[in-house]
């Protein structure tokens, strides 16, 4: 039995019905549990809060982007859902990360503060046509002051965790989407990598979607994953 799962499952479902129907067939130690913009959309607070009551990590990957004071008062509501992780935009900028770790630092128990670099299904071109520099380069800035803003620790793509590792050490966390085993359609995911290699290069969580729950035996795919990680 693994109590430290370090695959985060994106449960992309539209309905409460389905994301209860996935987390019935698994248990908080075969794997931490993420709500994402359709879920949430169509199922609100109460779904994170039953899967909360159900002993799982649930990281409420919601990506808050806005003013300051929005984004924190945002996140202190998904703190009151005794979520483990939550995130914003790290493009926010300085005041934005300050004044929402500050939110949840005045917290008696507070949730995980992680910020977004660059989104995995971007690549070099995309980032030249918005006028910003390759992956690499505007990952790292980006961890650079989420880290100096006090976060937890950022998502990027596995391709950044070595180079992150090195320069924000090994504290700092990195969740890594874009994991995709050996063989699997990559989808709409750019910059992407294995579990395996993924975690070798210094990922502490692996977020990973459709492989799985698009797989004709999610638990057997989740279950084959783990153990490569083992
Ligand atoms: O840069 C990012 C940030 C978040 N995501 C989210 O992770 C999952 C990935 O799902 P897959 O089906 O494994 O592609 C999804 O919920 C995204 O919203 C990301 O992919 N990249």
């Amino acid at each position: 039995m693994n109590f430290d799962p370090r695959v985060i499952v994106a449960l992309d479902f539209s309905s409460a019905a389905a994301a209860l129907a996935f987390a019935d067939r698994v248990n908080p130690s075969l794997c931490r549990l993420k709500v994402g913009k359709e879920l949430f959309t169509a199922s609100g607070p109460a779904l994170v809060e039953q899967l909360v009551a159900r002993g799982f990590d649930v990281f409420l990957d919601l990506k808050f982007h806005d003013i300051p004071h929005t984004v924190a008062q945002a996140c202190k509501v998904a703190a009151s859902l005794g979520v483990w992780m939550v995130n914003v935009h790290a493009s926010g900028g300085r005041k934005m990360l300050e004044t929402t770790r500050d939110a949840l630092e005045a917290l008696p128990q507070r949730p995980l503060l992680i910020a977004v670099t660059v989104l995995t299904s971007m690549g070099a071109e995309e980032l030249a046509e918005m006028g910003l520099p390759a992956p690499a380069t505007q990952v790292e800035r980006l961890a650079k002051l989420a880290q100096s803003c006090g976060l937890d620790g950022v998502v990027c793509s596995a391709q950044e965790a070595r180079q992150l590792k090195q320069i924000c050490g090994t504290d700092f966390k990195l969740v890594t989407p874009g994991i995709r085993p050996v063989g699997s359609d990559s989808h709409d995911q750019t910059r992407i990598m294995t579990p395996k290699s993924a975690m070798q290069a210094g990922s502490d969580y692996l977020v990973i979607g459709r492989p799985i729950t698009q797989s004709t035996d999610p638990i057997l795919t989740l279950q084959q994953i783990n153990a490569e990680l083992a």
